[in-house]
């Protein structure tokens, strides 16, 4: 299938992302370009529900590695990955478009708890869903969360949308001799250990057949790209 055939997907904005050129935090006006960005692509006639990191806030593993607890620890990253998605629900509200805050950890004063057959709801009905509190358990990333809410709302692929153009034979940060694949098997995914994912989530979508489209959303209109077909990205497992 090619990528503009998707006609539901999944998109995991990075946390790190949300902060721009900030080293920490959330960045309104790249809050904003996001909005823009997936307003253009629901324009395409695809349904979007965006899953969003934390990174840009806290991780756990990074504050359990300077002596928190790890289970709490990954509480405060869920509940950072909920800041960042009301952050881009009232950017994506402020342009006019509908959206709707979904999250795993219950917190009815702030917005609805996760349902499946309600977000879905969402979906059809053409509300942007941002999927908030990761999967509601320690020890998981946003990236297995995109995974199974794409399994769950019955999308055709996720759209990792991070700071690098794809996956590559090796970290590029750190390996400038790294190679860029332009399509990827899970398998080779799997065993090559390419850490642009967590194993948990590239083995919940080689189980479900649901490809991931790895790509930078630094460009403007990246999502768009990304699925009009034209964009630069690797494409695993489609
Ligand atoms: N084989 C690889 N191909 C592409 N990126 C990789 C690879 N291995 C590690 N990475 C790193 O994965 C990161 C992208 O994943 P992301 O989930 O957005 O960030 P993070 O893991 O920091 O939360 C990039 O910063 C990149 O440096
Ligand atoms: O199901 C989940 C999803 C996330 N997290 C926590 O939330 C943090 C932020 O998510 P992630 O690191 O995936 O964000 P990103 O790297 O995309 O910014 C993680 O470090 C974990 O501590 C968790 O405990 N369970």
């Amino acid at each position: 299938m090619a990528a503009a055939d998707y006609r539901r997907v999944i998109v995991k904005l990075s946390g790190e992302a949300l902060s721009g050129s900030e080293p920490f935090g959330i960045d309104q006006a790249t809050a904003d370009r996001f909005a823009a960005d997936l307003i253009a692509a629901q324009a395409l006639g695809v349904t979007l529900g965006v899953v969003v990191g934390g990174g840009n806030l806290l991780r756990g593993a990074t504050a359990a590695s300077h002596g928190a607890d790890r289970t709490i620890a990954d509480v405060m990253g869920m509940l950072a990955t909920v800041m960042n998605a009301l952050a881009l629900e009232s950017a994506i509200e402020r342009r006019g478009a509908k959206a709707r805050t979904v999250s795993a950890l219950a917190m009815p004063q702030v917005c609805e708890t996760y349902e499946r057959r309600a977000a879905r709801r969402h979906l059809d009905e053409g509300r942007i869903v941002l999927f908030a509190g990761g999967t509601g358990n320690p020890f998981f990333t946003t990236d297995t969360t995109a995974v199974l809410r794409a399994a769950e709302m019955g999308a055709d692929a996720v759209l990792k949308a991070t700071n690098v153009d794809g996956v590559y034979s090796a970290d590029p940060k750190k390996d400038p001799a790294a190679t860029r694949y332009e399509r990827l098997g899970f398998d080779e995914a799997l065993d090559k250990r390419l850490g642009v994912m967590d194993l948990t989530a590239f083995s919940l979508a080689r189980d479900h057949a649901i490809p991931i489209i790895v790509f930078s959303i630094r460009e403007p209109g990246a999502v768009e790209s990304v699925l009009r077909g034209t964009g630069r990205a690797t494409i695993v497992g489609g």
